[in-house]
């Protein structure tokens, strides 16, 4: 059941001179029990996008509909408990703790007396566990690091519990286990609690790991729809990287550099291989003469007689 639903919208800016389109005429569902990611490249109007859909900014046309309300006709409290979201830029108090700034997300749900409840501080404990920030949880938001603050507030939209949840580079600023932790808990967020949620990202890879479904947008009126997996076979990923300079390798599931045919005969484990052909590549080694044999368990490798314990090894022999 689509819980977040765009019919032929318009989105624009105002300028002195009428109004700088950046989303014209797009229709689609946001879907619960799954998580949905946008891409596009930089400047095509991700972030415009869910502005929209937050009804921060309103369509010059067509409509947005939550549940079966028009987003228009919603006041922010009432978007606030269905959505709550994570964007790229804030201006908060920074003398807020990790733990004040959490219970924030619990604002659409307090009484009228504004003070937390059981449930609240459960909700906000939750969030902090999830995220992985407990031992964070009385230090300054002006004194984190960026990943640290990032997680804070993803974790202040967690304690908000809403159904739907809308993230912009929610995992920019996290290291490599950071970023997969994130995405592997909104997953699991989308799975096992059923919520929506969206997350714009320029990760790929990761997209590719951890979403059920793709948005691509590639023009400000074409944005194409559907699960990665058939995105990637269609052919339809490529359409993100235009033009010859890199490509996107079906079978690796990641944007390559482009290959030259590598004169290289390279014999292994396929792990392996992929490694060594890898590193000569990088080193401009498109051309070896004989076969190099690469062996696991001890690793080894084996060129013209000689034996290497690394693929510098091998690599420095070749260019003496
Ligand atoms: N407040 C604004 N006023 C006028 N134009 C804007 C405004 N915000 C964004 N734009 C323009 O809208 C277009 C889309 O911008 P948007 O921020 O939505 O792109 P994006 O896909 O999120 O990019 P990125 O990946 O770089 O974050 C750009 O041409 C941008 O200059």
């Amino acid at each position: 059941m689509e819980v977040l639903e765009a019919k032929n919208i318009h989105l624009g800016y105002p300028r002195k001179s009428g109004q700088k389109k950046v989303i014209s005429g797009l229709s689609f569902e946001l879907k619960k029990n799954q998580l949905t990611c946008l891409l596009g490249r930089n400047g095509i109007g991700k972030s415009t996008l869910i502005k929209g859909l937050l009804g921060q900014l309103s369509p010059v046309s067509g409509e947005i509909l939550l549940g079966n309300r028009n987003l228009n006709e919603l006041s922010k409290e009432e978007i606030a408990k269905e959505i709550s979201v994570v964007l790229t830029e804030y201006s908060m108090p920074g003398n807020l703790t990790v733990e004040q700034l959490v219970a924030l997300g619990r604002t659409p749900h307090l009484r009228w007396h504004g003070r937390l409840s059981q449930e609240d501080y459960q909700a906000v404990d939750k969030a902090l566990t999830l995220t992985k920030i407990q031992e964070l949880r009385k230090e300054r938001i002006s004194e984190l690091s960026d990943g640290q603050r990032q997680k804070a507030m993803i974790a202040r939209a967690l304690a908000q519990e809403s159904p739907i949840l809308i993230l912009d580079e929610p995992t920019a600023h996290l290291d490599l286990l950071g970023r997969h932790e994130i995405m592997a808990l909104l997953y699991e967020l989308a799975m096992k609690e059923g919520r929506a949620v969206l997350v714009v990202t320029h990760n790929i890879e990761l997209a590719i790991e951890s979403a059920q479904e793709f948005w691509l947008l590639i023009s400000q009126d074409q944005m194409i729809q559907g699960p990665p997996e058939d995105l990637i076979i269609a052919g339809q990923i490529k359409k993100l990287i235009p033009g010859e300079s890199f490509h996107f390798d079906l079978e690796k599931g990641k944007i390559v550099f482009p290959s030259e045919k590598l004169e290289i005969n390279v014999q292994g484990p396929e792990s392996l291989k992929f490694w060594v052909e890898k590193a000569l590549t990088k080193a401009n080694l498109k051309k070896v003469a004989d076969t190099i044999f690469v062996e696991k368990d001890p690793f080894k490798i084996s060129h013209q007689g000689k034996t290497f314990r690394s693929i510098r090894a091998l690599i420095d022999d070749i260019k003496d």
